[in-house]
């Protein structure tokens, strides 16, 4: 008998038509044993021998992979070639030519100035705890839950340009769970403000660079910013030839599928992306062990100018995918969405979520489905119950689309329950179109289009040939490995169907035989099934059945849980070996007979990526509906005026009892900064964020949660919101807000929506003030629409030299406590014009707090010294009071004239209006108005 850990070799068995004869020779060289086995590392002669001389790599691995039988989804593992997986890659460091390095995330790692200066890289430490998820773990049917479909699996290329293309960069990255390539390039500033955002958004399992990148003591500022801001995730640096423009281009050519192929003409030029991904693809087949099959991958290219920009503090300060407080709990704006039934949905709606669309006829187009599916009951229901029985298709198509290089028992099973997934999913097809069928809006019209395509039924009817009618995707691994065996039809391969019966008469055997025991032992004895032990025996009963609470020697291996006892014998272990071997030769002339199937299918299967497209795009858009029958939410239109009315805060709305109070917004071009000013707690952050998630929502074409909604296209969200100091980047509270409000000043243009909340309490109060106002005059250069709350009075007076500034505060009522004969602040939360005519609101919050009485009392006597003392130095003659506004004007108009873009009419004009502002408030002062002017 074979024992797996004696051999690892499959015995040849005999394959009947239609997999032999060229199937056999054609077939995997199988590495049966129960644990995987790698080969044999391959030595440096062998690498170069795979890859031609003097090419660095890409063109000369693919000639490799060329080497494998005409289908691509043939599973004959390619001769010598070099890259095998992670370990043995960074065994080989000393084969300089294929990479250099792989370093911990952290550039304070104390290994890391070692790596890089090492050029061989020689004993480069191996990174504890990576777990890259590999087609040999096969596709797993996962649960809609948020946790496993948003999991880190993104590997990032980045490289930047040099000399005078500094700046401009290129990016390129590749999801492990779904076979789709992400093309960027674009130029940023100093601040690298949009490489930072996009990595953030795409969340990465591993970042890739050049080793240029990374000399010591002379790394780039991209390479320096990039490892502070991501230090959890793993980096590695590989030499700078590896980013190579045209094997880049080639990759593309070889690997697009035919449908996205226009990308070519996209990104010819553009020679970082292509440099990107060629390092990219490099390093993934290195780690997969496995190529992509020609013609099998979605490439694309996305510029970043389709979808607004939100910054990550913004996403944190939003809370838009985690909770600040519990990021555990799903009070966030994707849990208030979330109702997607597939992982694809889930994972669309993070990143729409995180990436607003910024076209307006995109959203509407979502909105109208929105809205059928809203009006339409039926339809709703109908393809929520249909959607919802989708797996994950992006990730099964990852696994269809790579050729792995090592054929193991993990490779083969995980082959047979995709085909069994690809199988359960296109039979979704039809079910799906039937629902579609009578729709109306464009956009569910054009999904039941892409439904029609006959290569979903083409594929499945191929399948039905060979796999058995009721073979399907079950629950529970025992359920699973029993449609896996008998998955083919039989009469396809005696040999088959002998090796099936065999296991059949092993699986009775083992129940029988413990039904014995059982009858022997007088015990309540169970047959159970786990994926690690096999069969087992399980008995759920009280001790007292026990005689001296012993369980019979003949059972080994006990473990208890509560009341229930886990157990085997010999004989069971001895047939479950049997079972296992059995079952290994049913999943090799299975494997056989899928691999030929699936070359049979193949030329069809990208089809699947329109399917899974559609899956999650319905799947959010189900999503969007659903969330709006839990509340009364409303259409949105676009406009050139953010107008809400009777607008909410909708994570607010799921937290607490009662519907929190709604306030209305009206910002247009000519009043598009508002100063928010009101005692604390009276709910100005509540405010500052419901806008922008009001504006989040309508951008990515769900209904907001208001009366009535119009927002003006956001080109970029940022927000400034006061938060606890950060202590894992050992910044102070202020200079915090400071980078916040830098990074803000560099990147706002007139397209930005801008919520700053208590910018300058970090410092002092004058230096606060003076930060405050620097900061909204540069913004008021801008006509983005911007809320600025904050507890600086003085700041409302600048509405007097900008006509578009409003001041808006939230209004308090003082009620009498009667019974302790106290007065008590009533909390409105409802927004007013003007400013805030509260005094001393920091007292009465302290009163109302936990503070003890006497320090309250104090700190009212202190405060009254302190006001009057200011008092009296502020107490000076009319005189002193007009030198100071001369002074104030004259300082005014020195900063406008050096910031301002007007032309000189328009300055002498603004020039003229304040002088008569002047005149008017202080009349008799005409002779130094004329001298300030000059
Ligand atoms: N519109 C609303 N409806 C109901 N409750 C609200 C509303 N706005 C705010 N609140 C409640 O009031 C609390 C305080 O609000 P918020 O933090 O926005 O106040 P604030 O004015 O920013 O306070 P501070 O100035 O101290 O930062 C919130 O946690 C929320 O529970």
């Amino acid at each position: 008998m074979l024992r797996p850990d004696v051999s690892p070799t499959f015995p040849s068995v005999p394959v009947a038509s239609p997999c032999s004869p060229e199937a056999r020779s054609q077939g995997p060289r199988y590495n049966f044993g129960l644990q995987e086995t790698p080969l044999s590392r391959p030595s440096a002669q062998a690498a170069s021998a795979s890859s031609p001389p003097g090419t660095s790599g890409a063109a000369g691995d693919r000639s490799g992979s060329s080497s494998l039988p005409g289908h691509p989804l043939s599973a004959l593992p390619p001769q010598g070639s070099y890259f095998r997986n992670r370990s043995s890659f960074a065994e080989n460091t000393h084969a300089s030519h294929v990479m250099l390095g792989t370093s911990s995330s952290s550039a304070q790692d104390s290994n890391y100035p070692q790596i890089l200066k090492s050029p061989l890289c020689a004993g480069i430490p191996q990174r504890s705890g990576y777990k890259s998820w590999t087609p040999q773990m096969g596709y797993s049917a996962t649960s809609s839950s948020a946790v496993s479909a948003h999991s880190p699996s993104v590997i990032v290329a980045v490289v930047e340009g040099r000399g005078l293309a500094r700046g401009e960069i290129g990016m390129a990255s590749i999801d492990l769970k779904s076979p789709q390539i992400v093309l960027s390039q674009f130029a940023d500033n100093t601040t690298y403000a949009k490489v930072i955002t996009k990595l953030k958004i795409l969340s990465p399992l591993e970042i890739i660079m050049s080793n240029t990148a990374c000399v010591v003591g002379n790394s780039t500022k991209l390479f320096t910013l990039i490892t502070e801001n991501f230090k959890n995730v793993n980096f590695t640096t590989i030499q700078r030839k590896y980013f190579n423009e045209t094997k880049g281009l080639e990759y593309i050519e070889q690997l697009c599928i035919a449908e996205f192929s226009t990308v070519l003409m996209e990104v010819q030029s553009k020679y970082y992306c292509l440099a990107a991904v060629a390092a990219l693809l490099k390093y993934v087949e290195f780690i997969q062990n496995s190529v992509y099959a020609p013609k099998s991958l979605k490439i694309c290219f996305q510029g970043s100018e389709q979808t607004a920009m939100i910054d990550s503090s913004s996403a944190q300060n939003l809370e838009l995918l985690i909770n600040n407080q519990d990021s555990r709990n799903n009070h966030t704006l994707f849990g208030v969405l979330n109702y997607t039934k597939t992982p694809g949905g889930s994972r669309r709606l993070r990143s729409n979520i995180l990436e607003p669309l910024v076209d307006v006829e995109t959203i509407n187009m979502r909105l109208d489905c929105v809205q059928e599916l809203l009006q339409d009951e039926e339809l709703f229901f109908g393809l929520q119950s249909v959607i919802a029985k989708f797996l994950d298709t992006e990730q099964l198509l990852s696994v269809l689309v790579q050729i792995p290089k090592q054929d193991t028992v993990n490779t083969a099973e995980s082959k047979i329950t995709n085909l069994i997934y690809l199988k359960h999913t296109l039979e979704l097809v039809d079910p799906l179109k039937i629902t579609l069928k009578n729709c109306n809006t464009p956009l569910l019209r054009a999904y039941y289009g892409s439904l029609e395509d006959k290569r979903f039924g083409i594929i499945l009817d191929k399948i039905k040939t060979v796999i058995n009618d009721d073979a399907r995707y079950m629950k529970g691994c025992l359920n699973m490995r029993t449609q896996k065996c008998y998955a083919v039809r039989p009469n396809i391969n005696e040999f088959l169907d002998i090796a099936r019966r065999t296991y059949t008469e092993i699986v009775d055997d083992i129940a029988g035989m413990i039904t014995q025991l059982a009858e022997k032992y007088s015990l309540p004895l169970r047959t159970s099934f786990s994926s690690a032990r096999g069969f087992f025996i399980q008995m759920t009963t009280d001790c007292t059945v026990l005689p001296n609470d012993q369980l019979p020697s003949e059972f080994i291996k006990i473990s208890k849980v509560k009341n229930s006892y886990s157990f085997t014998s010999a004989d069971l272990i001895k047939m479950n070996e049997r079972c296992q071997e059995s079952l290994r030769e049913i999943y090799h002339m299975t494997y056989m007979i899928v691999c030929k199937l699936l070359s049979e299918i193949y030329e069809h299967i990208h089809c699947l990526y329109k399917l899974s497209d559609t899956v999650s795009m319905l799947d959010m858009l189900l999503s969007f509906a659903h969330a709006c029958t839990l509340s009364d939410y409303v259409r949105p239109e676009f406009t050139d005026t953010l107008a809400i009315k009777q607008g909410w805060h909708p994570i607010l709305e799921r937290i607490s009892v009662e519907k929190p109070v709604a306030n209305n917004t009206y910002i247009t071009e000519g009043s598009n900064f508002f100063i928010i000013t009101g005692p604390n707690m009276s709910g100005k952050s509540t405010y500052l964020k419901q806008i922008a998630l009001c504006q989040i929502m309508a951008q990515i074409g769900s209904y907001v949660p208001a009366e009535y909604s119009s927002f003006r296209i956001a080109e970029q969200i940022f927000t400034r919101i006061s938060t606890d100091d950060d202590i894992e980047t050992n910044s102070s509270t202020f200079m915090k807000e400071m980078k916040e409000i830098a990074y803000i000043l560099h990147n706002a243009n007139d397209k930005s929506l801008i919520l700053i909340d208590e910018l300058g309490r970090g410092t002092n109060t004058e230096e606060g003030i003076g930060i405050c106002y620097a900061v909204c005059e540069h913004l008021l250069s801008l006509k983005a629409f911007t809320l600025f709350a904050t507890h600086f009075l003085e700041l409302c007076q600048i509405d007097v030299l900008y006509p578009n500034v409003e001041n808006m505060h939230f209004e308090v009522q003082h009620v009498k406590n009667t019974s302790r004969n106290k007065e008590a602040i009533l909390y409105t939360y409802k927004l007013s014009k003007g400013l805030t005519e509260e005094k001393n609101y920091g007292l009465k919050a302290a009163e109302v707090s936990s503070l003890p009485p006497s320090i309250v009392l104090d700190a009212k006597d202190i405060t009254t010294q302190i006001t009057r003392q200011i008092l009296q130095n502020q107490r000076s003659t009319p005189e002193m009071e007009r030198q100071r506004a001369v002074y104030h004007l004259a300082t005014r108009l020195v900063q406008t004239a050096r910031n301002s873009q007007l032309d000189p009419d328009s300055l002498r004009t603004y020039l003229s209006n304040l002088k008569k502002k002047y005149e008017a408030d202080f009349p008799r002062a005409e002779q130094d108005s004329g001298k300030t002017e000059e």
